[in-house]
């Protein structure tokens, strides 16, 4: 049992709360599917517009994407969905791509097609740490949109009741030290008084530099751990296996 002395806690979703597979076999399939459909219904819409924009531009390498000979660039709904497809391939974290990927999903969860997979111990130490009077927050590259979606459609029901803060990329890349530091500053905490929970070990740098503490999650499914990894870092393999107290 690894034991933490906190004030808050600061957990990653895909390889940490919830599977990965539910992610790259649920989620992004769901999204390849109807982006196309999305875009074209809200094709007028100031929102849809502005993510457009966005994709368009958050990946100048990829500019010749959306021209066809010499031809202007070509911004209809089935070009940005098969970019967004080849987005999607790429499993490319952008903000923009991410932001869309949360509109389209919430179909998905509203109509009950779609349920977030969380593993079974995620409630019973969600449970255990509000009841210690400890404020659990989330960063996700996925919009902060599409993780209330997960949250609050839970294959255990909903969980947002739990949860005092979201963080997605807009407070920056989550393997870059400054993007810790921003969500200290965000919370008015001092960064070491927050533990950090990930699966991925650049994340784990990153919030290390910016002083944070950290855990790293072994799930089942999740990128192999290496041995200067598990001698680097505190790493669990479930919630269970935490002892976090109240600093
Ligand atoms: C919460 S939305 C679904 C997950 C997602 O799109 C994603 O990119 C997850 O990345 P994470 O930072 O949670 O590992
Ligand atoms: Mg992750």
């Amino acid at each position: 049992m690894s034991e933490f002395s906190v004030k808050l806690i600061l957990t990653d979703i895909e390889g940490t709360t919830t599977s990965i597979s539910f992610v790259k076999d649920v989620l992004f399939p769901y999204a390849k599917v109807h982006s196309k459909a999305y875009l074209e219904e809200t094709w007028d819409s100031d929102e849809t517009q502005h993510i457009v924009r966005d994709i368009k531009s958050c990946l100048p390498q990829y500019k010749e994407f959306f021209r066809v000979g010499n031809e202007e660039p070509n911004v209809s709904a089935g070009v940005i969905a098969s970019f967004v497809n080849f987005l999607i391939d790429k499993d490319l974290k952008v903000g923009p791509l991410k932001n869309l990927q949360g509109l389209v999903w919430e179909k998905g969860y509203m109509s009950g097609k779609i349920k977030g997979h969380i593993y079974a111990d995620v409630l019973p130490a969600f449970k255990r740490w509000h009841e210690a009077g400890i404020p659990i927050a989330i960063y996700s590259s996925g919009s902060v949109k599409a993780q209330k979606l997960l949250f609050g459609q839970t294959i255990y029901g909903d969980l947002l009741p739990y949860i005092s803060g979201h963080y997605d990329t807009a407070v920056g890349y989550k393997q870059q030290k400054q993007s810790y530091e921003n969500i200290a500053k965000d919370l008015n905490l001092p960064s070491e008084d927050v533990l950090f929970l990930t699966d991925v070990v650049k994340e784990a740098e990153a919030a290390r530099e910016a002083g944070m503490q950290v855990v790293l999650l072994a799930r089942p499914g999740n990128a192999p751990l290496t041995d200067d990894d598990k001698i680097a870092f505190t790493f669990v393999e479930n919630f269970d296996n935490l002892k976090i107290n109240l600093k």
